[in-house]
């Protein structure tokens, strides 16, 4: 359908690697980039978010040159769209914001050119322009996620039905992931890569069996990327400690960081995340739950959230 009428996108945002399950494992959670759509003389976005402030507000902006660069791909035009943001995903802290950008610009090129992606061919496309498919394939598919991207490829696999709950504890400052990325080392022995991918393994089949000490276990486990990036984030020991004092099962950086991300069983976030507000007041704790949805498309009505231009 040619997007002639007012379309609304909606993206979750996500948390990945969930400690070992390092560009592979992803979570959808329920807080979402939105956009309201519809087609004009030029590119132009609005935005009432004080964090989208600085981002272009033409043609220039990430979520335009995705939308076009893809359209491009499947040797189409993209004509322009006036777009309205609004995004309740904080922008570069571990919580998957430019995947959800990445997804929204799919989205976008998808319903303006009529290329009837299927949700595979967003996923490649969304893991070739992030480089990894856990975020993407989250903020795509909803649920947990369990990706590999091989030869041009992406396998992934989503589950749903899940008993449990998370509390992410946001810092101010960001922390881009090229940054977060570049504290890695380039290589791994082969004993460590059994250690860390056994690790992975047994986080997944803990996590589906319900078993939650062990899932917990292997979250601390992690050997690929976590002991790299905890000196980034002073506060993450304090986070860790709290946590398990009040009833998490398990605490990971959230995607690259900063974010640290503590896991609960169903029911027992709302008192995790009062402690923690309690302790790390200075920073931002929320409670959030699984989105099963993943990225929506839907007709809406006009003006449904404020939005002023992007300088
Ligand atoms: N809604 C958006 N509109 C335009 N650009 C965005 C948007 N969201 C994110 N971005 C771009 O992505 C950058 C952040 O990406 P980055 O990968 O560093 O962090 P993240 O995706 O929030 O974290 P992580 O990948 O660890 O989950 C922003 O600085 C901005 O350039
Ligand atoms: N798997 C990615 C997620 C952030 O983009 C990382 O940890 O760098």
């Amino acid at each position: 359908m040619p997007l002639n009428n007012r379309m609304r996108i909606r993206v979750p945002a996500s948390t990945a690697n969930l400690g070992p399950g390092f560009d592979s494992i992803g979570l959808a959670v329920n807080l979402y980039l939105t956009l309201e759509v519809e087609q004009s003389n030029q590119w132009e976005f609005y935005s009432a978010n004080q964090e989208l402030a600085d981002l272009p507000n033409d043609e220039q902006h990430f979520i335009a040159q995705v939308a076009i660069g893809v359209a491009k791909k499947y040797g189409k035009e993209m004509s322009p769209y006036k777009v309205k943001v609004a995004s309740e995903i904080p922008l570069a802290r571990g919580l998957g914001s430019s995947a959800s950008a990445i997804v929204a610009g799919i989205e976008l090129a998808d319903i303006a050119c009529e290329l009837a992606l299927t949700r595979e061919d967003k996923l490649l496309l969304a893991t070739e322009l992030e480089g990894h498919p856990d975020n993407v394939g989250a903020s795509i598919y909803g649920g947990l996620v369990v990706g590999s991207y091989q030869q041009n490829e992406v396998d992934m696999l989503s589950f749903t039905n899940l008993p449990f709950e998370a509390v992410v504890v946001i810092p101010k400052e960001t922390l881009l992931t090229k940054d977060s990325r570049d504290v890695l080392p380039k290589e791994f022995s082969r004993s460590e890569a059994i250690a860390a991918s056994s690790t992975a393994n047994l986080l997944v089949a803990a996590l589906l069996s319900e078993n939650w000490q062990l899932a917990g276990k292997m979250m601390e486990r992690d050997r690929f990327h976590q002991p790299y990036r905890r000196p980034l984030i002073p506060f993450y020991q304090a986070v860790e400690n709290a946590a398990k004092k009040n009833g998490a099962f398990g605490t990971a950086l959230s995607g690259a960081g900063p974010t640290v991300i503590c896991f609960t069983e169903k029911a027992k976030g709302r008192k995790l995340a009062h402690s923690l507000q309690q302790l790390f007041s200075e920073m931002s704790v929320k409670l959030l739950s699984i989105d099963y949805f993943g990225s929506l498309v839907e007709d809406c009505e006009p003006n449904s959230f404020q939005t002023k231009k992007l300088v």
